[in-house]
């Protein structure tokens, strides 16, 4: 008799945009989020799958009225803490639900400079980076949390290499003491689980402060170490990570090889341009290094 193992169920890419007016200016200042959620439920749910029983279906059209609501009466910064209180609503409301995940992409929306000064309400999208929030309620748990940032694209044109590496007869690939580094990045810091909603409110000030902290030591590494590998220099990373925020216990990072690869022009005219004549080079889309690591306290 096949049962089902697993299941969840709920509503993706909800867009949510908020608007905070601060009427003590004149004109009043703007602060604007915008973020797509999901959420997900699971719970006693399974009869829904196997006997057409409706009865205990949360709406997935539920979930996203929920989600305008919440955002409308809590704040949506940071997002932790509305991950938090939305996911906490779905096991607190529904006594079938066990665990709601609910997952926040944060875009960017930055303030503009307008005769050098910061506009009140005009924003501009600086970059595809992401700020994520994946927030886990269980019940008789507590609220697990994974903070992130992806797609955040960097580049550095020396301080890179890459030798010494393992060599066969299926090796073509020469050593480097000197190559461009470019990577787009997905790292992630996870929390140790919260006991519930106050437990994550009482820590309010810590996720800004650990998102910028991770994002600066993402940069400072990135440029400042001359790299022997990705490998290396991501680990420097999540150390760091560690180091600077007692609560996370576990940092991930997920780094895509770029590569440029030099042209030798040298059959035109004699054209230099390898080795250190190099100077105009082919990005390649296709296919590239993959390197992942997670790090634990
Ligand atoms: O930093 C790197 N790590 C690798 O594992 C690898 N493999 C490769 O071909 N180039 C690189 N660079």
């Amino acid at each position: 008799m096949p049962k089902v193992s697993a299941a969840r169920y709920g509503k993706d890419n909800i867009r949510v945009y908020k608007v905070h007016r601060d009427e003590s200016t004149n004109p009043p200042t703007h602060t604007v989020y915008e973020m797509t959620v999901c959420v997900l439920l699971e719970g006693e749910i399974e009869t829904s799958y196997t006997e057409a029983d409706n009865s205990n279906v949360v709406a997935t059209d539920t979930m996203k009225q929920t989600t305008y609501i919440t955002a409308k009466q809590n704040p949506v910064n940071p997002p932790e803490l509305f991950g938090a209180i939305l996911s906490q609503h779905f096991i607190d409301t529904y006594k079938h639900i066990s665990v709601a995940h609910v997952n926040i992409i944060q875009h960017r929306w930055t303030r503009m400079e307008v005769d050098g000064q910061p506009h009140p309400h005009s924003f501009y999208r600086d970059g595809a980076e992401k700020r994520l929030v994946q927030a886990d309620a269980t019940r008789g748990t507590g609220i697990s949390i994974r903070s992130g940032i992806s797609d955040l694209l960097v580049l550095k044109s020396t301080g890179s290499m890459f030798h010494s590496f393992y060599r066969n007869e299926y090796t073509a690939l020469p050593e480097t003491w000197d190559r461009i580094l470019s990577t787009s990045v997905d790292a992630g810091w996870k929390w140790s689980t919260f006991s519930g909603l106050e437990a994550v409110q009482k820590e309010v000030t810590q996720f800004n402060e650990t998102h910028i902290k991770a994002r600066e030591i993402t940069f400072r590494l990135f440029a400042v170490e001359e790299s022997p590998s990705v490998q290396n220099t991501m680990y420097k990373m999540c150390e760091e990570i560690l180091a600077a925020q007692s609560m996370v216990t576990d940092v991930d990072y997920s780094l895509p090889n770029k590569h440029y690869f030099e042209i030798d022009l040298s059959w035109h005219k004699g054209l230099k341009n390898t080795g250190k004549d190099a100077e105009v080079y082919a990005p390649q889309s296709d296919p590239n290094g993959l390197i992942k690591v997670t790090v634990s306290r």
